[in-house]
């Protein structure tokens, strides 16, 4: 890291599937490895171990109020003192925090990514080229039917309830309407090879400058 230089947030925002996690790591993987960490929102959802599975399964993951950006931001600014931090994680399948934290030590970029990343006002203070990745809202269910049932312990039916009770309507209220803040709008994700080399290519100028 390059100690006498803040380090440049990165913020990565987009619906649930949209692709945001995969356009993250092929950014990283275009750059330094020791120079750049990606900072998932999803690892700030709140400790829900005090409710009943019952009572997550009611929670709204899509509000801003799910999250715990206090601490979020509290690890946030640390990692641009130049501070590591001990990451919480987040478990799916039991709807709340894991015990385990992941040391994350900081680095000259910062990739916030996250549904709300860009919604908050209180985030994006600290952001510093603001990225969202779209995709229509039928690829992003299917993508998420097929990702959830597969790696987050999720029933059909479970998904479609919850698109339609929960995510659809904060999507339409809260990530959508945050589209307006980006720098960049990236379509089809993953799959946008150029628009993935040219934000690593300015983030690589920007590193060795
Ligand atoms: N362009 C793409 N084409 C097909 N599948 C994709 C594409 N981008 C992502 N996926 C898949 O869709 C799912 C959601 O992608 P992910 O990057 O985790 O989205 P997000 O982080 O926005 O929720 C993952 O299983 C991923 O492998
Ligand atoms: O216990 C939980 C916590 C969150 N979710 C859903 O996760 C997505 C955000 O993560 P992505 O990686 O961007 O998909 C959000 O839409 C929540 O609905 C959940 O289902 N269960």
């Amino acid at each position: 890291m390059n100690q006498g230089k803040k380090p440049l947030v990165i913020g990565l925002a987009g619906g649930s599937g949209s692709g945001k996690t995969t356009v993250a790591k092929e950014i990283s993987k275009r750059l330094p490895q020791d120079r750049i960490l990606i900072l998932p929102e999803d690892a700030y959802y709140n400790d829900n171990s005090a409710l009943t599975m019952e009572e997550r399964k009611k929670v709204n993951y899509d509000h801003p109020s799910a999250y715990d950006t206090d601490l979020l931001i509290e690890q946030l600014k640390a990692l641009l003192a130049g501070e590591a931090v001990e990451m919480p994680t987040y478990n799916f399948s039991i709807l709340s925090r894991a015990k385990d934290t992941i040391h994350v030590e900081p680095a000259d970029i910062i990739i916030l990514e996250g549904i709300l990343v860009l919604s908050s006002p209180e985030l994006r203070q600290f952001i510093d080229i603001k990225l969202f990745v779209d995709a229509d809202d039928d690829i992003r269910f299917i993508r998420r039917l097929q990702r959830d049932t597969q790696e987050r312990g999720r029933s059909i039916d479970w998904i479609i309830a919850q698109y339609l009770a929960t995510v659809k309507p904060s999507y339409n209220q809260f990530v959508e309407p945050s589209k307006k803040y980006a720098d960049i709008i990236i379509p089809q994700g993953g799959e946008n090879q150029v628009a993935i080399d040219m934000v690593s290519s300015k983030l690589l100028s920007i590193l060795n400058s």
